[in-house]
């Protein structure tokens, strides 16, 4: 009998300022596959159709072999003992989330590939599980954590033994070949499984009334790109600084009425956005201009993620303050596209 389902992933906004690697925020922004499973066939191979529509439409790749979702999903099914995809295998990607803006496109398409694999395979694997696969594909758990679980999410990588960080130091090319497409070829050995528990998080409270107002440059930043330029060495000033904020926030953003004072302090940054400046004209100005005195119903500024995407988290006046930021950017040559998102839930499977 044929099967559909569908896997629905939020794009999520990383470390609100000092959370750099630690939280994350999913937003109602998507990631939809709907999945086609054929009826079993007596053609043992038949490759998987992809096709497209929203961001990245006219970028991503509709070869299952190449393209980062099918891979992710041919990595869970390879580990777990299924070595090609069902075949006859159809899957429509509607996709919401601009690529390379900081709005975590990347963890959102890892996120579809972990959950579909374990969908097609019917591996019924724990959200621990699946937090472990798309670990060895997105080394940090900011955005793909709150992906998959939804809401404000903290996390941390558990220290892995010897034996375990072997396992996970595999090169991503080994983890995701680019499989030959022809059957009868050799598809050489299964990827390594990931160690088990790489990743721990806890979800904070939201309060209901704060919403994310995205300000969207006009252009792609890889995150690649934005963590070359971070350095390796902190001083304890710049760490205290960073700890002592984190501390803050995870609470102040769950109590109602929110405090901006409290909240706009705890959303500065001195590990990751200081040094990405040179990459994004005007986030320094946007960070510092906008402020809840000049603007009431701001509680805090900061870079989305890896950037340029800035994100202010707000309860009012959301259309003013992301005018005044696209005034800012202008001023740099930079345009703009702003929207108002909530929080999304986790990730979502239906079948039908
Ligand atoms: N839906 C998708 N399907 C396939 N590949 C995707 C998809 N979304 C993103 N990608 C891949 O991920 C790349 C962007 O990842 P990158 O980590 O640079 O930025 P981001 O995830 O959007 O930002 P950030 O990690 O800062 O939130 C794209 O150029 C594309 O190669
Ligand atoms: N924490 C990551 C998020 C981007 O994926 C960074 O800022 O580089």
């Amino acid at each position: 009998m044929t099967r559909q389902f569908t896997v629905k992933v939020p794009g999520t906004s990383a470390n609100i300022g000092p959370g750099f690697d630690v939280v994350g925020l999913s937003l109602s922004l998507h990631l939809t596959l709907t999945v086609t499973v054929p009826a079993a066939s007596e053609q043992p191979y038949l490759a998987p159709v992809i096709t497209y529509s929203g961001e990245g439409a006219d970028e991503v790749p509709l070869d299952a072999y190449k393209n980062l979702t099918t891979r992710v999903a041919l990595y869970v099914l390879r580990c777990n003992g299924i070595r090609f995809f069902p075949p006859g295998l159809k899957l429509h990607a509607h996709n919401e989330i601009p690529f390379g803006r900081g709005l975590g496109s990347s963890g959102a398409a890892v996120i579809a590939g972990v959950i579909l694999g374990n969908e097609l395979g019917q591996f019924n694997l724990t959200k621990e599980r699946l937090l472990d696969f798309a670990l060895m594909v997105e080394r940090h758990p900011d955005n793909v954590t709150a992906a998959l679980i939804g809401g404000f999410v903290g996390s941390y990588l558990r220290e892995l033994d010897e034996a375990d960080t072997e396992a996970a130091s595999v090169p991503l090319s080994e983890v995701l070949p680019e499989y030959p497409p022809d059957a009868g070829e050799d598809w050489g050995l299964n990827p390594p499984p990931p160690p088990a528990g790489i990743g721990h998080y806890v979800r904070f409270g939201w309060s209901e009334p704060i919403k994310a107002i995205a300000i969207i440059p006009r252009f792609e930043l890889s995150t690649a790109k934005a963590r070359e330029v971070l350095p390796s060495m902190y001083t304890r000033k710049d760490l205290v600084f960073n700890l002592q904020r984190l501390a803050v926030l995870t609470t102040a953003l769950a109590q109602n009425p929110p405090d901006p004072d409290l909240i706009y302090e705890a959303m500065k940054d001195r590990v990751h956005q200081p040094y990405r400046k040179t990459l994004i004209p005007g986030l320094p100005e946007v960070t510092s201009c906008i402020t809840p005195t000049t603007h009431p119903g701001l509680l805090g500024i900061c870079l989305s993620g890896a950037g340029p995407t800035i994100l202010a988290l707000a309860t009012t006046n959301f259309e003013k303050i992301a005018e005044d930021a696209r005034k800012i950017f202008r001023a740099q040559g930079i345009e703009v596209d702003w929207k108002v998102l909530t929080i999304a839930e986790g990730s979502q499977v239906n079948n039908s």
